[in-house]
């Protein structure tokens, strides 16, 4: 019996260990697997197992096979080469190489892929003394076939009777062995995965003390505890799981090929199906990108415009239907159908694979490297059927664009643009004193405090009024606060906003201002990335506003040498793109594993999960902080569970929590999910009841989203929450016209520093510049940034 699964087992070793034996490598798994099931990739005799009466082929013990692949010069272990003579392996050691998972990068928790690297510098960093080296060439002389050897050993029943230097000895080099990071990887190959490696190595270890002759012993002892001796013994372990391990080995197989997130151009048939044109317009900010996709999508029979934004799908969608262009809405939470509409504006995450459209654009398409939503535009990108798709986006994505067509087969077209006009950085600064705000300025603040106390300030201290735009707001209201700020004929003229205008939004500003350039990340203050701030500098003086030359600088002269480098630096080369598993992909991997709670589900998905070099899985830690509240709720299937998980919800604000909870806890029961929420009487007064609206609207943007997830018959009060929300956000835009309080407890933190009565004042700028310039350099110059 168990050598008939263990046949199985190495039919299936042998088919998929036909790449190199490195966990790098295990993401090219498929592809070498299918070049060589066409071409074989190797004209000299592979090894076989599987069959009633295996070939077993001697091959010199360097020479040593799996499969098509061969662990070449074991005695000198220089490398590991595959049969198509591509060498991968030691050199990349302490770099961190493009291929594998990432999941020890987004798992804050310290979930370890059981498939990413582990360190294979072991290898190369022991000393290999020429003693040692001898004896190693001593041994595999002798034993030059790793398999004759398993089975002496399996068959021997004399205990050897060890010496105790020699019983040390062994311990050390299988020490050595449980240690090796290279070992470790090429185990990945026969499915002994990282966390069972160790297990696996002490049993070999029990094993070989039982039965091997006092003469193996004898050799191997000389090597002593190298890379060499893991060379030797590592076929012997290999041929030794797989006899001993049938059950660990299927089952992490199973596990392993169900969370395979490899090939994922290969997810979308029809589209590989189609010959698809993809126009990337490349560009900086305000150079006319969107403007030129946008030409093509009304031109279009039918078409579909894939936005980062509510606010900006919301804008296209306004836009394109004044032009006479019959175009509907989809977003998460709304739905606005068009009669006779054959255009459709969306948010990305909303993309549809099934439709067939003559033109896509998909905006700011570098957001593909984005940790949380990456995956969205990547899916737009490898699954729309559209027979051409407009993306709009920097350069910093155009190589892995190049890449990700090469892959799927279509036609690349790329037009590059250079800014309309060069954003100009006014080396004068603002001297630290909000006084010289002037009309048409954007100040940036990195937080929502920041932005009502810079706005009070400004409106304290100057004639100027204020809008404001961050990203709790309602897109409604951020719209409202945006035409405000353009209007001329009001006295709104300075906007105060946070990152969330860095986004193709159409603002009249003459000069973006940085109160800052550091922003909290959740743990500690860091400075703003050099793209985001070309992104948000770049909102200034577009292309047929009212200031089509835009200008930059910052509140405090410290912080302008730091906006300057990342004004001059080039845009990062992105290597790796989001990646997240549909639906259907964790319902096979739950298969695997039942009774496991969706939360360690999802971890245990990104533990097990299998990716190409150019993907990254997408961060989904609020999600599991959804589903470990969700926990509490009994009788969710695993579809409805990760719809509610998939809910967008401010996982910090504890009444948002409950509400989803509630929720979920009525949908579960099968009863009509209702809204429960007093509506307020009127604007807010204070921050305190801004917040609140700010949060009833989120809870009731959260019920909308998943009225458009689930039946109408569960979530039956769209219309009634559709008008609360309008409601709110109308209360909103009204409290932050009349806002003029104070921030409560800023101000009682400034009491407890003692500054009562100093006025307005900005923390002290966060950056440290490590090269600061001298102030002459600049002068009061204005500096170019093209
Ligand atoms: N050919 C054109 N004729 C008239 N207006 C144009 C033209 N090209 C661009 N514009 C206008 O210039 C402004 C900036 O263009 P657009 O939004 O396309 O820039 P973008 O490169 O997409 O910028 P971002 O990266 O910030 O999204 C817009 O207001 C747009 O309407
Ligand atoms: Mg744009």
């Amino acid at each position: 019996m168990a050598r008939g699964v263990a046949g199985v087992l190495r039919r299936a070793y042998t088919s998929r260990v036909r790449v190199l034996l490195s966990t790098r490598n295990l993401h090219s798994f498929r592809e070498s697997e299918s070049r060589f099931l066409g071409n074989p990739v190797s004209d000299v005799p592979t090894r076989r197992f599987g069959s009633e009466n295996p070939v077993r082929i001697r091959l010199p013990w360097n020479d040593y096979r799996f499969g098509s692949f061969v662990i070449s010069k074991v005695r000198g272990f220089s490398s590991t080469v595959d049969s198509n003579g591509g060498n991968d392996d030691m050199e990349d050691c302490g770099r961190s190489v493009g291929s594998g998972s990432e999941s020890d990068d987004y798992d804050e928790e310290g979930v370890v892929n059981e498939l990413s690297d582990v360190d294979e510098c072991l290898i190369n960093d022991s000393a290999v003394s020429e003693s040692s080296s001898e004896a190693a060439r001593a041994l595999n002389d002798r034993y030059q076939d790793p398999v004759d050897l398993y089975r002496e050993l399996r068959e021997s029943e004399v205990r050897s009777k060890l010496q105790r230097s020699e019983w040390d000895t062994l311990h050390e080099i299988f020490g050595y062995f449980a240690q090796s990071g290279w070992a470790a990887n090429q185990a990945l190959a026969i499915y002994i995965g990282k966390s069972f490696f160790p297990t696996a190595v002490s049993k070999f270890r029990d094993f070989f003390f039982e039965k091997c002759r006092i003469e193996v012993v004898q050799d191997l002892v000389p090597v002593g505890p190298t890379d060499e001796a893991v060379k030797f013994l590592f076929p012997v372990f290999v041929e030794f799981c797989i006899e001993e391990f049938p059950d660990e080995i299927k089952r992490f197989k199973s596990i392993v090929d169900t969370a395979d997130l490899t090939k994922p151009a290969t997810w979308f048939p029809f589209a590989r199906a189609m010959k698809r044109k993809i126009v990337y317009h490349c560009g900086p900010t305000n150079s006319g990108k969107t403007y030129n996709a946008l030409q093509r999508f009304m031109e279009a029979k039918n078409g579909l415009y894939c936005s980062p934004l509510r606010l900006l799908a919301m804008e296209v969608f306004d836009k394109v239907n004044v032009l006479g262009i019959y175009c509907s809405l989809l977003t998460g939470q709304e739905k606005k159908h068009v009669p006779f509409a054959k255009h459709v504006s969306c948010t990305v995450e909303m993309v549809s694979t099934d439709e067939l459209y003559e033109v896509a654009v998909i905006d700011e398409i570098q957001m593909m490297a984005d940790p949380s939503r990456g995956h969205a535009w990547t899916k737009a990108l490898l699954g729309l059927k559209a027979d051409e798709i407009h993306l709009c986006g920097d350069p910093s994505v155009l190589d892995i664009v190049r890449k990700m067509c090469a892959d799927t087969g279509d036609e690349l077209v790329e037009e590059h643009y250079e800014r309309f006009k060069p954003l100009v950085v006014e080396a004068k600064t603002l001297l630290g004193d909000l006084k010289n705000v002037k009309s048409g300025d954007c100040v940036v603040a990195f937080s929502r405090r920041e932005i009502f106390e810079v706005k009070m300030a400004i409106e304290k201290h100057t004639n100027h009024r204020c809008c404001v735009i961050y990203g709790a707001l309602p897109p409604e209201t951020r719209r409202q606060q945006a035409n405000l700020f353009n209007d001329q004929e009001n006295e709104y003229d300075v906007l105060v906003a946070s990152d969330a205008v860095g986004m193709g939004l159409n603002l009249n500003i003459r000069r973006v201002v940085f109160y800052s350039l550091s922003k909290y990340n959740g743990d500690k203050m860091v400075p703003v990335g050099a793209s985001q701030v070309k992104q948000i500098a770049g909102r200034a003086g577009r292309r047929g506003s009212r200031y089509p030359d835009g200008l930059t600088t910052t509140l405090h002269a410290e912080d302008l040498n730091y906006l300057i480098e990342c004004l001059q630096q080039p845009f990062d080369e992105v290597t790796k793109v989001g990646l997240f598993p549909f639906f259907e992909q964790i319902e096979l991997f739950a298969a695997q594993v039942p009774d496991m709670a969706f939360s360690a589900l999802l971890k245990h998905f990104g533990k097990h999960c299998k990716l190409d070099g150019s993907y990254f899985l997408c961060r989904h830690d609020h999600v599991k902080k959804v589903a470990n509240m969700l926990e509490k709720v009994p009788g969710l299937s695993l579809e409805e569970r990760f719809n509610f998980c998939f809910a967008p919800v401010n996982i910090r604000n504890p009444k948002a929590m409950y509400h989803l909870f509630r929720f979920a806890s009525t949908y579960s029961l099968d009863m009509p999910v209702n809204i429960a929420m007093g509506m307020p009487k009127g604007s807010a007064k204070n921050d305190t009841e801004l917040l609140a609206l700010e949060s009833k609207h989120q809870i009731l943007s959260t019920y909308l989203w998943l009225s458009n997830q689930f039946e109408e018959k569960n979530f039956p009060f769209v219309e009634k929450v559709e008008a609360m929300a309008t409601n709110i956000a109308e209360l909103l835009g009204e409290s932050l016209i009349k806002a003029s309080w104070k921030m409560e407890s800023k101000e009682e933190k400034v009491k407890g520093q003692n500054k009562e009565g100093r006025g307005y004042e900005r923390p002290a700028s966060l950056i440290k510049l490590v090269h600061k310039r001298k102030e002459e350099e600049f002068g009061l110059k204005e500096i170019p940034i093209k």
